[in-house]
């Protein structure tokens, strides 16, 4: 499946593969499906149960009916499908949801087993389904043509917490349906929102509360052991449940939307990136309106009548352990945060400047957040260069009071007190940067602090500044908090930030929810629901982003290479195919082909050996961790401003933090493992090009992967997210000219030899990529290894299965096989064809070998 949509295809070099039969390549390799590699054990109870119940599981349950015994409808359909085509398709057969008569119109179909939801990205009223079906269900993939999402417990939570009702959400699916929403489903769609956004998180002078209109839903969570040991017995909290005297002093927000520089006229409904249009539906009505009358909530609407709120105290220490619990039993927490009857924090006179416009996109997502008038926690995901610091700021311009923000390191921070400077009205003084340099306050009753994780959530070594920096932090109550990279952090470090800071509303910015752990969900209770999530390709589409074409360029290795990586069994595999020869001269050939193109290049490579042989072999500058700072900035102005300095090569340093505008191709010959997050990191250093507006622009993202080896696996696995996102990887398997350029490097036989035995005498720790060993700044997103990964101990046997479109379209799970599995046994049980440079090391290492042997 394609998502190549705009501009101009691959350069005229690039071969494609060549002859592709239901995605195979014919010849030398083939791919398969594999089994999930094992995933690491949830840690503790983190991932409460009630929260990943399988939807398989509960509809299951569900098509029982609701007597016992009772075939559901579903089992009936069933079987009278069997005597038709059922032999056919088996379980997958759900013809008998019957067509509606107008289904061309209607753009999407639902599975009954489990919940995943199908749209027609073609049809004209796709635009609006998206945004409906981002509110409700979470993306799963979503290329060119057809996108697929799923309804699940966190999603409809989500829904529920932006103001949608339960059966507004069933009569929208029920109308962009192209079969009737099955039974199971409306179930589940009950089932799931049925408590939820009927308990709050509220924090009030400095003391927190859970709060219901609701009381026997607290009765019910007193019941709760966990709950009740948390709960702090006061004459005020006894009141308030036995009498409901305990009031939150709301008022219905009838005030304008709350973004600023929005009119309450202006406030826009059905929530597009870019303006939902008005076609003519189905049933005469325009689309519009449809949407309009479900998706665009009217904030007046969804305000509760909950004039008398019930509530009790809960210790502080405590609420991690409460919002889990609530989880667990299905009443998820929301925190919301009414600020503009807050009186009790000083306000902060913040704005933004006159002159920040705020695009729609940050728009939608901000109205996601402050769409009833208070300010929800949650997560926005908008993709890498999109504007997310603006979207953070924006949000603290809305809410007035005292802010802190959080980032994965001191660069970051230096960036946001910038970016607070350069968009919004604050000055100097309200912004305080707590580091390990720097350690600040700001003057006045309210203010920003920009901080990093590790610096508030470290409790050893403390030194006395930061002490007293930390009882600053603790003693007052932010009105909120700003959580950058959200899906970086480790959970207990979070929890650590979540129970020692108090805040009435926390915002978490990502551009890519996914973690190699199983860490992810943990998010939903400690933050929030996603509030909101942007389509990559839309952005792409107007032009907020740049088009970028990507590609795998299949460097084959040389015979010499490969033998030492099949005898090889140590790290220095890893060495090994990122010294590929033929991966040098693809480098060498890439670089030159977009110099010559005006092409500004950042080449990536997470082995700091390799960096530094590439860059010193092809006469470019580098970074890596043991770039000291000025070095550092010295090299980053050549590369910006200097017309000779076109290329440069970066370690993971630069995977973020690095803001280079001018950067227009990437070329990454080593990488972390299969991390989905830093593939679509590294891509977001060339989204942001200035020249993405250029009439039929292109920017290019080049991975280049050594045949036949476990990079191959490694680099689907990378690929996954960005495939989800619509971009579609081509396969290069031959660089055209290449072979012709003149001083292309390692040509020769000799030259490849040598380079191999310099790579064989290195030292094995050249091989990480952990860390950057050379001293980098270790950043928060280290903490994967190719554990996580779960890459395969041995060949999995080959098998044809049915999968999603994720999988369909290249992403997921995706493994290789050599076809010719006996001629590689015989390469690896060959007799050493051995050049004599490696005769002396052999005759070494068995003689080491005996020696441990025999104990001397
Ligand atoms: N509304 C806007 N108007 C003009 N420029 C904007 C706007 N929003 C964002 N930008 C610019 O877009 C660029 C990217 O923004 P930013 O660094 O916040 O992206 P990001 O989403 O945080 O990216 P990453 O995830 O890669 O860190 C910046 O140069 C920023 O100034």
């Amino acid at each position: 499946m394609s998502s190549k949509r705009h501009g101009e295809d691959l350069p005229a070099f690039a071969h494609k593969r060549p002859k592709l039969v239901n995605d195979q390549v014919e010849g030398d390799v083939e791919y398969v499906d594999v089994e999930d590699p094992p995933s690491p054990p949830p840690a503790s109870q983190l991932v409460p149960k009630a929260a990943t119940i399988k939807f398989s599981a509960l509809t299951r349950k569900l098509a029982k009916g609701k007597n016992d015994g009772e075939p559901s409808s579903v089992i009936i359909h069933r079987k009278q499908q069997d005597r038709l085509i059922s032999h056919i398709f088996k379980e997958s057969d759900f013809s008998w949801l019957h067509l509606k008569p107008d289904h061309s119109a209607r753009p999407i179909w639902i599975s009954p087993e489990d919940g995943h939801i199908i749209l027609e990205a073609f049809s004209p009223i796709a635009e609006q389904a998206q945004d409906f079906l981002v509110a409700i269900s979470e993306p799963v993939s979503r290329p060119a043509f057809i996108h697929e999402y799923k309804l699940t417990s966190y999603s409809l939570y989500a829904a529920v917490s932006v103001g949608l009702q339960t059966e507004d959400i069933i009569e929208v699916l029920n109308r962009m349906s192209k079969v009737p929403v099955p039974e199971s489903i409306t179930d589940f769609i009950r089932e799931r929102t049925l408590s939820y956004g009927k308990v709050k998180l509220v924090l009030k002078h400095n003391k927190y509360y859970v709060e219901s209109s609701h009381p026997e839903t607290l009765q019910i969570l007193l019941k709760d052991d966990v709950i009740r040991s948390a709960r702090v017995h006061t004459q005020a909290v006894d009141n308030s449940i036995k009498a409901a005297t305990f009031t939150t002093g709301k008022v219905p927000a009838k005030g304008p939307l709350l973004v600023p520089g929005t009119k309450p006229s202006d406030k826009k409904k059905p929530d597009t990136a870019g303006g939902a249009s008005s076609t003519p539906g189905a049933n005469g009505t325009t689309d519009a309106d449809l949407f309009t009358s479900v998706v665009g909530v009217d904030t007046d609407e969804v305000e509760e009548d909950d004039d008398q709120v019930h509530a009790f105290q809960i210790d502080d220490g405590k609420i991690d352990d409460v919002k889990k619990r609530c989880v667990i039993l299905e009443y998820p927490m929301l925190e919301e945060y009414d600020f503009r009857n807050d009186t009790v924090n000083a306000n902060l006179d913040i704005d933004l400047k006159p002159a920040t416009v705020i695009r729609p996109y940050q728009e939608t997502s901000l109205s996601k957040m402050f769409g009833n008038g208070r300010a929800r926690s949650g997560i926005i995901v908008l993709p890498c260069g999109a504007g997310k610091t603006l979207v953070g700021i924006t949000a603290a311009c809305t809410i007035k009071k005292s802010c802190l923000v959080l980032c994965t390191s001191s660069v970051s921070v230096m960036q946001w007190r910038q970016q607070f400077m350069q968009w919004s009205n604050v000055t100097d003084r309200q912004v305080a940067v707590f580091t390990a340099d720097q350690k600040e306050k700001f003057a006045g009753e309210s203010g920003i602090v920009i901080s990093t994780y590790s610096m508030v959530a470290n409790t050893t070594n403390r030194s006395h500044e930061a002490k007293k920096m930390m009882d600053f932090l603790t003693s007052r109550e932010w009105g909120f908090i700003l959580l950058d990279e959200v899906h970086v952090v480790p959970a207990n470090m979070f929890r650590r930030v979540v129970t020692t800071i108090k805040a009435h509303s926390k915002l978490g910015l990502t551009a890519t929810l996914v973690r190699e752990d199983d860490k992810i969900e943990d998010l939903n209770y400690m933050i929030g629901p996603k509030l909101y999530e942007a389509n990559w390709m839309d952005l792409a589409a107007k032009g907020h982003i740049a088009n970028v074409q990507c590609a795998e360029v299949w460097c084959p290795m040389t015979p010499e290479f490969y033998r030492e990586y099949l005898r090889e069994q140590s790290r220095k595999r890893m060495l090994l195919y990122c010294m590929n020869p033929k991966k040098f001269q693809a480098c060498q050939f890439l670089i030159k082909y977009h110099e010559e193109r005006g092409d500004k290049i950042i080449v990536f490579s997470d082995n700091v050996y390799a960096l530094e042989a590439y860059a010193k072999k092809l006469g470019k500058l580098f970074i890596h961790g043991g770039t000291g700072q000025v070095e550092r900035m010295r090299i980053l102005q050549l590369f910006q401003h200097h017309p000779e300095v076109s290329t440069i090569f970066l370690s993971k340093v630069g995977d973020t933090s690095i803001d280079l505008p001018e950067a227009t191709c990437l070329i990454q010959i080593s990488s972390h493992f299969g991390s989905r997050r830093q593939e679509a990191q590294r891509l977001g250093r060339i989204l942001r090009a200035k020249r993405r507006n250029d009439e039929g622009f292109n920017a290019f993202f080049y991975s280049l992967v050594s045949k036949d080896t476990q990079e191959m696996f490694y680099s689907t696995k990378r690929q996954q997210f960005l495939i989800d996102q619509g971009y579609a990887f081509k396969v290069i398997t031959h660089l055209d000219g290449m072979e012709n350029m003149p001083e292309l490097v390692y040509k020769t036989r000799d030259e490849q030899i040598e380079l191999l035995s310099s790579v064989l005498l290195a030292n094995e720790h050249e091989a990480d990529l952990g860390t950057d060993v050379r001293g980098g700044e270790g950043d928060l997103a280290g903490t994967v290894t190719s554990k996580s990964f779960g890459f395969p101990t041995k060949t999995p046997g080959a098998q044809r299965t049915t999968g999603s479109l994720a999988a369909l379209s290249g992403g997921q799970h995706m493994s290789y096989i050599e076809q010719n599995k006996s001629a590689n046994k015989k390469l690896a049980r060959a007799p050493p064809q051995r050049h004599q440079a490696f005769l002396k090391r052999d005759k070494e290492r068995a003689a080491a070998k005996k020696e441990a042997r025999t104990g001397n």
